[in-house]
């Protein structure tokens, strides 16, 4: 297959986590088609496996280890891993992310208090922030990038998902502060912002998959383009943020949301 893409990563190792389904699949085909050698992390092997052999089709490297994100004992067992095998650690892109509790997406405060309080910050921001924190050695050595993947959920809250959405807001502060810390070791952090793209996220309560997806499709989205976003649309963005055609940006987090919630 030939990639209009350009080739911004050759050379470059670059880990994905949540890289078994949606954005974070997406994120690693259009990575091995820029060039990138790409490291799969997950804690669903099935889903890894199927991404690898979509990676090697594109032409790219891959590598995949298992990782649970809300474990801080495997967030550290991977870390060493991974940095004994790439003591250079050009890029590190945090797709992995939950919004469902005990199997539902709608968890309004009243009904059902903190349940899934724990599990939600423990995935989608101290995961994120532990692999970081661990993986600084490679990402230095490279003077690497890190792009976190929050939502334009950041930015509003809605009844039912109102601790998902103050995650996703926590992910914007801790990209920020984690900027900070390491711009002086010459290591960028950037963020991006989605806003509904057509993923199993919202696929897992449904009987049939395909019939929601295109349901989804048809249904469109209440943001200026009026649709919902493909998952290699936002990949895309975040390529753009991990290569160095991104190199004055750092610290913000950039609205992918088709001029959605965090767009105005
Ligand atoms: N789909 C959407 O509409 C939007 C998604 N996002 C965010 O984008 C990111 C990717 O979402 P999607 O691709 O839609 O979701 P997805 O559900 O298709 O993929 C998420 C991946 O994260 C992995 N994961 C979940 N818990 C994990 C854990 N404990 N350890 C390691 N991996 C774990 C899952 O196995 C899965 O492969 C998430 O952070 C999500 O919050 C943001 C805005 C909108
Ligand atoms: O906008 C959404 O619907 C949405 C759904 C799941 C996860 C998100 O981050 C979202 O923004």
């Amino acid at each position: 297959m030939t990639s209009p893409t350009p080739q911004r990563f050759d050379g470059r190792t670059v880990a994905v986590t949540g890289a078994a389904s949606g954005i974070g699949r997406a994120t690693a085909i259009r990575l091995a088609a820029e060039g990138a050698q790409v490291v799969l992390l997950d804690r669903n092997l099935d889903g890894l496996g199927a991404t690898e052999q979509a990676v090697r089709e594109a032409g790219g490297l891959v590598r995949s280890y298992e990782l649970d994100l809300a474990s801080e004992a495997s967030v550290s067992r991977t870390a060493q891993a991974l940095a004994a095998e790439h003591p250079h650690l050009h890029g590190l892109i945090g797709c992995a992310g939950v919004v469902h509790i005990d199997g539902v997406q709608e968890n309004p405060f009243l009904e059902r208090g903190l349940a899934g309080w724990d599990l939600l910050f423990s995935v989608n921001v101290r995961g994120m922030a532990q692999l970081v924190h661990e993986l600084v050695g490679p990402l230095v050595a490279a003077r690497g990038v890190v792009v976190t993947v929050s939502s334009e959920a950041a930015y509003r809250s809605r009844a039912g998902r109102w601790i998902y959405d103050a995650t996703k807001a926590a992910l914007v502060s801790v990209t920020r502060s984690m900027a900070a810390a390491l711009a002086p070791e010459g290591v960028r952090v950037v963020g991006a912002a989605p806003g509904g793209t057509i993923t199993e996220m919202h696929l897992l309560d449904h009987a049939d998959p395909e019939a929601m997806r295109s349901r989804m499709r048809a249904a469109g989205g209440s943001n200026l383009l009026g649709r919902l976003a493909e998952p290699e649309e936002i990949a895309a963005a975040i390529s753009f943020l991990a290569s160095d055609d991104a190199s004055f940006i750092t610290g913000t987090t950039i609205a992918v949301d088709g001029g959605g919630a965090g767009s105005r």
